[in-house]
């Protein structure tokens, strides 16, 4: 196949393998000697200017990268001034695990940030609803309802006709260079990145809502069959009226939902696509696996997903040196408490690095390597207990879409 993808991807990779092989526990002990010759207690971070902080030292296309780079110096725990936030950055799997798993609760909360105040009609959505009983009340309705297993079944017939619409879209093409981003693009649905998008947002998002119910209604009469998408499981809750859902909170969840399900996968599509295009090798055998399971049958289906493990190896390598969100989406400190040896204020913000995480090599042989393989024999996975791989995060604010993507993917 021929196609054409973001040109920024490389540039990730090409920065990134100058600091292959120095990242790892070396590191962070010298980091730790270099704090304890400092006189002062707080957690270790580079000097901050007055006003700015350490902005202008983060201020970069890849703050993750950069991030990753002043951590090599400071520690798996360090200290930003960001403007008037103080930040913390974690970058090790030991760290992330005292903060996502010994502290869940306390971290489990998110800062009230600017723009999703904007977008999330009040954090009435659940990537950024405060830690209480909204947030359990919409993070339960997402697990039995919204993304459980059963309902991702429901919707294989749809991914299947997607995927072939996808591919007699590229056989179309003759082997012609194909752009493949701008095919994904249709699946990446709505940005939600200001005030005029917004309006925007909400004008689509009330006519889906309101194509939903008249077609609910004329299903209540008896001329319609009555099959459920996520949109009208959503209603259903709102009539059912089991706890306190407006139109806006109905509104805020469902572009959550397009938000965070559609551009995250489609990214890790491109960058899986970029990766096999700079190593033929993993892409003809991924291809070759592929022909061998689906050859007979003439076409794609989910039927043969099961037997695709060089392909899941494929996903998972990705999502290791490619995580769609890499400093996952921000937490805050609710109470003040120690982590690795220091005391994080309340009210301090929280950014975990999966990025680095991924690339820490006391866990991954030859980081910077895209090598499917390491993979195959391994039971690493990324639902949350692997902390040296959490692509969707963990612990209770873990990524409740990890059973609707992976299909997807
Ligand atoms: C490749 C696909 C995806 C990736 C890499 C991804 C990653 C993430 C990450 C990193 C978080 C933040 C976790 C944390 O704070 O620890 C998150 C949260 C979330 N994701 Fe996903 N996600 C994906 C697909 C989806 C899908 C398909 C849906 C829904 C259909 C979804 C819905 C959500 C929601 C609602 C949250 C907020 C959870 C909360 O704050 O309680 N995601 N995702």
């Amino acid at each position: 196949m021929h196609a054409v993808v973001n040109e920024n991807k490389h540039l990730g990779t090409m920065e990134s393998e100058k600091f292959a092989e120095t990242f790892c526990s070396n590191c962070w002990n010298l980091a730790e000697e270099n704090s304890k010759n400092s006189p002062q207690k707080s957690i270790p971070g580079p000097r901050k200017l007055p006003v700015i902080g350490n902005l202008n030292q983060i201020a970069s296309a890849l703050p993750h990268k950069t991030v990753r780079d002043l951590a090599i110096k400071h520690g798996p725990l360090m200290h930003l001034q960001l403007g008037e936030v103080s930040t913390v950055i974690v970058s090790s799997p030991e760290v992330a695990k005292e903060v996502m798993k010994t502290h869940d609760i306390n971290f489990s909360y998110r800062p009230a940030l600017a723009v999703p105040k904007i977008t999330t009609y009040v954090f009435t959505n659940i990537a950024f609803a405060p830690y209480g009983n909204y947030w359990r009340h919409l993070q339960k309705v997402c697990t039995t309802e919204l993304l459980s297993e059963a309902r991702v079944q429901s919707f294989r017939s749809i991914r299947e006709e997607e995927v072939l619409n996808l591919i007699k879209t590229i056989n179309e093409s003759n082997g012609k260079p194909f752009n493949l981003v701008k095919v994904l693009q249709l699946f990446s649905g709505l940005k939600q990145q200001a005030e005029k998008f917004h309006k925007e947002n909400d004008r689509i998002v009330e006519n889906i809502i309101k194509e939903h119910r008249e077609k609910r209604a004329r299903a209540k009469g008896g001329n319609e069959e009555a099959e459920e998408d996520l949109v009208d499981v959503l209603l259903r809750l709102q009539e059912q009226a089991e706890f306190q859902f407006e139109d806006k909170n109905l509104k805020s969840v469902i572009l959550d939902i397009f938000g965070a399900g559609s551009e995250t996968s489609s990214t890790t599509v491109e960058w899986a696509l970029s990766e096999m295009m700079k190593n033929p090798r993993v892409m003809r055998e991924a291809q070759a696996k592929v022909r061998r399971v689906f050859e007979a049958k003439g076409n794609v289906d989910e039927t043969g997903l099961h037997e695709l493990k060089y392909l899941k190896a494929v996903i998972r390598e990705t999502f290791r040196m490619r995580p769609s969100i890499p400093l996952l989406l921000p937490r805050e400190c609710h109470q003040a408490c120690e982590i690795n040896g220091y005391e994080v204020a309340p009210k301090t913000r929280v950014l975990i690095n999966a990025w680095a995480l991924g690339r820490v090599s006391d866990y991954w042989k030859e980081p910077e390597k895209f090598y499917p393989e390491r993979f195959l024999n391994s039971s690493v996975d990324y639902m949350g207990t692997n902390f040296e791989f959490i692509p969707f995060g963990a612990g209770r604010r873990i990524c409740p879409g990890i059973l609707f993507a992976s299909p997807n993917l």
